[in-house]
């Protein structure tokens, strides 16, 4: 194979990486041996060829092999330390072959990378079931979860793992939107017939964020009847969103119903452990990149308990650190940590909002949230409401009247009143300080 050849290869992983990653990683890269089943690739930096051998090295390989190339494992090599291709190498043509056009799939969402913990552990695993491609078990596997808790990560590595073990399998990854996106230029075109053909022929289908179709009829339509084609045939379906099925407003029922028949699993929001976990997974990565710099104990720890808002803020934050101690070229300290992300940890200092304080407050006196708001003065409730009301104004940065607003249009006084009693029996009462700490604890986490 000549380095023609493995441009032709390179082309196919465009599409599987993504536009990116395509031009920082596998673009620059040259063939530059291929001997005993070894192909070696020239790579500028050590940094470079380990963060593609680490991302990318299994695609790379699968591509050869689709290729038809005796090929049993790649290697990347220095520049300066790799062989120069013969350039009459013969070269083989890939086979033809119909590629299912989904979206890219990012190199890096692998099971491997995906970080194991108490608030995701049931959707990995059911993830894992999925990717082992057996018999299908339950149809659709809905996976949820807010914002980046790792739902497309998970259905990525499914993807990954489906192509490493079945390389026939015709798997279509893509988001709602860009299935919303095909579904009207082929209504544009005229082609409705392909588009049908092409999405009831695939093995596995997996549509990411299907909040997105909701209130969208035509796109709900074809997507109920794509759906129901695939189950008949038994074709396995994953399906991402952002709430549960039965939340997600201005989606059909039939569609909800559907979406419930399979196993509907939760992402929940990271816990310190797993935050922590990701942390040290991504720091033991940088330290492969920058071996000279030194992280300070506590540091990680810090930044666990500090950034809760979510794991694509905690991973900016680390890279950002790094970058800047390798500039700076001094030691990650927490001084340092808390100079380089000043802007992060304020903005990630946890927010909270009255509806919210008013709810777990409702919860833990076992009261009505609608009674927070309402006129009712016997104490069980009236209690609370000022215990409400004195978190209020001590948790969040609202004013009297504000807090007043939203306390059923209270009077700011009657505010003030609330918060001095609670402030007053606190100090004397064990039980309400107590409760008042758990309160506390629970709403900042
Ligand atoms: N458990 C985990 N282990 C390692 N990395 C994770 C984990 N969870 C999330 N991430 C990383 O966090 C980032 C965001 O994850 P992802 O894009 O999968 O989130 P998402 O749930 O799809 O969010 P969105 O709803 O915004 O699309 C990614 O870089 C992903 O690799």
């Amino acid at each position: 194979m000549t380095n023609e050849g493995w441009a032709d290869i390179r082309e196919n992983l465009r599409t599987r990486v993504g536009k990116d990653n395509y031009i920082t990683w596998i673009e620059p890269l040259k063939l530059s041996a291929l001997d005993d089943g070894v192909a070696s690739f020239a790579v500028p930096t050590t940094f470079f060829g380990d963060w593609v051998s680490r991302n990318f090295a299994d695609q790379i390989l699968h591509q050869l092999h689709r290729s038809g190339a005796a090929v049993e494992r790649v290697e990347f090599v220095l520049e300066r330390n790799a062989p120069a291709l013969p350039k009459a190498a013969a070269r083989k043509r890939a086979p033809e072959e119909k590629e299912v056009p989904g979206a890219p799939l990012d190199g890096r969402f692998t099971f491997d990378s995906f970080v194991v913990g108490k608030p995701n552990e049931l959707a990995h695993a059911a993830a894992r079931r999925v990717a082992e491609g057996g018999p299908v078990t339950f149809n659709p596997l809905f996976l949820y979860g807010g914002v980046g808790l790792g739902k497309t990560h998970l259905m990525h590595a499914v993807a990954h793992e489906l192509q490493l073990r079945q390389p026939d399998l015709r798997v279509l990854y893509l988001s709602a939107e860009q299935f919303m996106y095909r579904f009207v230029q082929a209504l544009r075109e005229r082609q409705v017939m392909d588009f049908k053909e092409l999405f009831r022929s695939v093995d596995v289908l997996m549509v990411d964020d299907v909040q997105f179709i909701a209130g969208k009829e035509s796109t709900q339509e074809e997507f109920f009847h794509t759906f129901n084609a695939l189950v008949d045939q038994n074709k396995q379906i994953i399906i991402s969103a952002d709430r549960a099925p039965g939340e997600i407003k201005g989606l059909e029922e039939r569609i909800k119903s559907r979406l419930q028949c399979g196993l509907v699993v939760d992402l929940h929001p990271t816990d310190y452990e797993l935050r922590l976990g990701i942390l040290q997974q991504k720091a033991e990565f940088y330290h492969t990149q920058y071996r000279d710099l030194v992280i300070a104990p506590g540091v990680l720890e810090f930044l666990a308990h500090r950034i809760s808002t979510n794991v694509r803020v905690l991973e900016g934050a680390l890279t950002r650190l790094f970058a800047f101690a390798s500039l700076v070229g001094r030691e990650i300290t927490l001084e340092l940590t808390q100079d380089c992300l000043a802007d992060i940890l304020r903005a990630s200092d946890r927010k909270v909002t009255i509806e919210e304080i008013q709810r777990k407050v409702a919860e833990h006196f076992n009261i009505r949230l609608s009674d927070m708001i309402g006129p009712k003065r016997v104490r069980t409730i009236a209690r609370p409401r000022q215990i409400a009301m004195y978190l209020s104004k001590q948790l969040t940065s609202r004013s009297l009247p504000d807090i007043g607003r939203r306390f059923g249009g209270r009077d700011h006084t009657t505010i003030m009143h609330g918060v001095r009693k609670i402030e007053e029996l606190m100090t004397a009462d064990s039980q309400l300080s107590d409760d008042l700490q758990m309160l506390k604890r629970l709403l900042q986490g």
